[in-house]
């Protein structure tokens, strides 16, 4: 079973699954007289119906038992989905490359360090939130509205995959 090398999250590595939030190494202007850096846009939330809404929600989770066999991953084919921290905390991230299945070759993890929030750009393998602590809050922003937008697809026994943040 491949053990998943576990990289540093970054704008750049994460770039070809969507964007990282964070105000390290990001653009800013001034606002408020002077008193507040805005950090503009860092993402956007995408959906694919005129009826659709983009929605904020709070994620409470528990973590999984570590090692963890990835053994699914999940897309949303109608929408993005960020995640940001809301307690600081590390977290993990385990992303495969848009496609009509997920290529357990292709699959990468990432690792948070609690100040940067990522969104999942639409149609990204992405296995469900993975926190750290054992239990972690996280506001999440995605889209609402009609339709099917999760498919989930699992792995054969020979691509299953293991998630060792301890290694
Ligand atoms: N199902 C759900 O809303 N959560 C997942 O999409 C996830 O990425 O955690
Ligand atoms: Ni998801």
């Amino acid at each position: 079973m491949r053990s998943l090398t576990i990289e540093p999250l970054s704008k750049e590595a994460f770039a070809p699954f969507g964007d990282v939030i964070e105000t390290d190494g990001s653009d800013f202007f001034m606002i408020n007289n002077g008193s507040t850096r805005r950090y503009h846009k860092l993402a956007s939330v995408e959906t694919a119906q005129p009826e659709d809404q983009a929605i904020i929600s709070i994620f409470s989770a528990e973590s999984l038992e570590m090692p963890l066999i990835i053994r699914m991953l999940e897309r949303h084919p109608l929408g993005s989905q960020a995640f940001i921290p809301l307690l600081g905390n590390p977290f993990l991230i385990v992303v495969a490359p848009i496609g009509d299945v997920p290529v357990s070759g292709s699959v990468r993890a990432f690792l948070s360090n609690g100040r940067q929030g990522i969104n999942y750009h639409r149609g990204v393998w992405h296995h469900p939130v993975l926190t750290i602590e054992k239990r972690d809050d996280f506001l999440v922003v995605d889209r609402s509205g009609s339709g099917n937008n999760c498919d989930e697809h699992f792995f054969n026994e020979d691509e299953l995959l293991l998630l060792n943040p301890h290694q």
